[in-house]
């Protein structure tokens, strides 16, 4: 593809995001029927399993952290906060970077009460539900910063951004898909984030299956590239990781809310090269 034609693409996704609404979103994805800690065929809970355990298995272990694409949530680094002693976060949007930065800041407004998550957490690290004040300051205290990030850019955080050595883990969640116009920018996005990863260091990526787009806001219709199980597994190993577990979530009628046409949710834990 013309790099021109590529570079439209990508120009025209960024033209989509500017209506990003993280109230709205977080309304739409993160309370229940998809984040019901009271069933166990939820969505959320079962992220936060997969994440649970790739991050406590053993094998992953450092000193660095980076969430790639956060949004404007803070679920998915719940785990990670135990194991590393340092977490990035990283958007696109600056509506999203304050958005997490008005939790870190435990200051008024959030527009989602993450208690039930850090309790959930806790639950699964079999500490008791009440352990999620400690949780939660654990997690304000490895927070080293909230970045702006382009995983279209072959360079996607700034230069000082990490240390040389590159960061140990990266985790993402429901980004590459939702920011690439085709399979081809997905692909080429994994390689950027590789970029950003030690040789040997993990990444754990969740993202939507067969899903062709989702609203970010009222109205903010946003073009996804659909893909499926298998596409998944030939970009990982195509941008240089070794894939270690593909875990996958098929949704009932019930989690099918309207707000976008996901049909599963994939968790891939992986190894780059
Ligand atoms: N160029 C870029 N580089 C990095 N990040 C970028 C870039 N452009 C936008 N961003 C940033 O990436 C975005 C991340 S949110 C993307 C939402 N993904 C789709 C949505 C999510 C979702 C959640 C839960 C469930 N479920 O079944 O439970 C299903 C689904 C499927 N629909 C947003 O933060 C934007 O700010």
């Amino acid at each position: 593809m013309e790099r021109k034609q590529k570079e439209n693409g990508v120009a025209a996704m960024a033209v989509c995001y500017q209506g990003f609404d993280p109230a709205a979103y977080l309304q739409y994805n993160y309370t229940a029927p998809r984040a019901d800690f009271g069933r166990n065929d939820s969505i959320v809970p079962w992220k936060l399993a997969c994440l649970h355990r790739a991050f406590t298995e053993g094998d992953v272990s450092g000193e660095l952290l980076v969430d790639i694409g956060s949004g404007p949530t803070l679920y998915q680094v719940l785990s990670g906060c135990e194991v590393f002693k340092k977490v990035l976060l990283t958007d696109f949007l600056e509506v999203n970077r304050q958005e997490l930065r008005r939790w870190v800041q435990d200051e008024k407004g959030c527009n989602l009460d993450w208690t039930p998550y850090l309790q959930h957490v806790c639950k699964l690290e079999g500490r008791r539900p009440s352990a999620w004040t400690e949780k939660a300051a654990k997690l304000r205290e490895v927070i080293t910063d909230i970045v702006p990030i382009d995983v279209h850019r072959p360079h996607p955080l700034a230069p000082d951004a990490l240390p040389s050595a590159g960061a140990d883990c990266l985790v993402s969640c429901f980004c590459l898909e939702s920011v690439s116009p085709d399979l081809a920018a997905f692909t080429r996005a994994l390689g950027h984030i590789g970029g950003l990863l030690r040789p040997r260091g993990h990444l754990l990526l969740i993202g939507a299956l067969g899903e062709s787009y989702y609203f970010g806001g009222p109205g903010v219709k946003i073009p996804v590239v659909p893909l499926n199980e298998a596409q998944v597994c030939a970009s990982l190993k195509e941008s240089g990781f070794t894939l270690i577990r593909l875990e996958v979530y098929t949704l009932s009628q019930d989690m099918r809310v309207g707000v976008d046409d996901v049909t599963g949710v994939f968790f891939a834990k992986a190894r780059k090269d």
